[in-house]
């Protein structure tokens, strides 16, 4: 099980040498040709996973396209401060685009697990690191898509999470660092994004004060490859969302975007490989990073 990004462990710091280890092997293991898309982006460490501050990407932000963008987009839940938006290609099957490459390098240092881009969001500010220009892409063409639901903010942080069949991210909360909205590209392999009723405190309350899991969860987004999906509003601040630790999903009347999804019915099985999602956010806090090099 992953934690969510907002926790932080030091002690899964990469150190430089597996960094240069996994680096060699990659060079080893593309050809010339793939060798010379890449470069190194060189990332802080945050999360709960080892080897993350250190990957390889491509760079040709420029070359990337991203079809259909602004079309498809369908609302899914937009009850007055709860919405989830989500459009099933917004990326083309393409070979060479970004999510081929992105697959290929997790899956080529599966010791590669999560990264993040922009910076550590902290509650004193993050010192904001800016993007790779291929990121960069995602970022300012999410922001056109979703208008209206970031209020025009910049989107300034990435975090890059590779789940293998079988694993998921614990129900949880982003938290109060990142802006109410939230927008993840899946590549790779669907899975099913559930949200689940915190435990209520208010002994009046009748429902959802159930402790377990199952009976909290009322509502699941299927997110296809290649996929885009916002969550903004109550949908991010009330409720608790993760992703269970299945090598396959059975689809239930609980997956609200079936309507959305090509060939997809109630009682499928869908069996799960490995995903690689790209979670875009804006961290509204963020310091000026301060260099002191002699005296003041
Ligand atoms: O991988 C995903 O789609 C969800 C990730 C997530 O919820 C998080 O990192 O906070
Ligand atoms: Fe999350």
């Amino acid at each position: 099980m992953k934690c969510p990004d907002t926790c932080v462990n030091n002690s899964t710091k990469l150190t430089s040498v597996v960094w240069l280890g996994l680096t060699a092997l990659c060079f080893k293991t593309c050809t010339p040709s793939t060798v010379s898309y890449f470069t190194k982006v060189l990332q802080p460490t945050t999360g709960c996973f080892p080897y993350q501050n250190r990957v390889l990407f491509p760079q040709n932000g420029g070359k990337m396209r991203l079809s259909n963008f602004n079309r498809n987009i369908g609302t899914i839940l937009a009850k007055p401060r709860v919405t989830i938006r989500y459009n099933s290609v917004y990326l083309p099957k393409k070979k060479k685009d970004v999510y081929a490459y992105t697959i290929g390098i997790l899956s080529v240092l599966t010791a590669l697990p999560s990264f993040v881009s922009g910076g550590l969001p902290h509650p004193k500010g993050m010192v904001s690191e800016g993007l790779p220009p291929w990121l960069k892409v995602y970022t300012e063409r999410i922001a056109v898509t979703g208008a209206g639901l970031f209020e025009d903010k910049s989107l300034n942080h990435v975090l890059v999470n590779e789940y293998k069949a079988g694993q998921g991210i614990m129900p949880h909360e982003d938290g109060s660092l990142f802006f109410p909205t939230v927008s993840t590209i899946s590549l790779g392999s669907h899975t099913l994004l559930d949200f689940y009723y915190h435990i209520k405190q208010d002994q009046d309350s009748t429902q959802n004060n159930s402790t377990s899991l199952d009976e909290r969860h009322f509502v699941s987004i299927l997110l296809e490859p290649r996929s885009l999906v916002f969550v903004a509003e109550d949908m991010y601040k009330l409720h608790l969302h993760g992703i269970a630790e299945r090598t396959s999903d059975v689809i239930t009347d609980k997956v609200a975007n079936l309507d959305m999804c090509k060939s997809v019915s109630v009682g499928d099985k869908l069996t799960r490989s490995a995903r690689v999602s790209l979670t875009i956010r804006h961290v509204p806090k963020t310091l000026k990073a301060k260099l002191f090099l002699g005296k003041r």
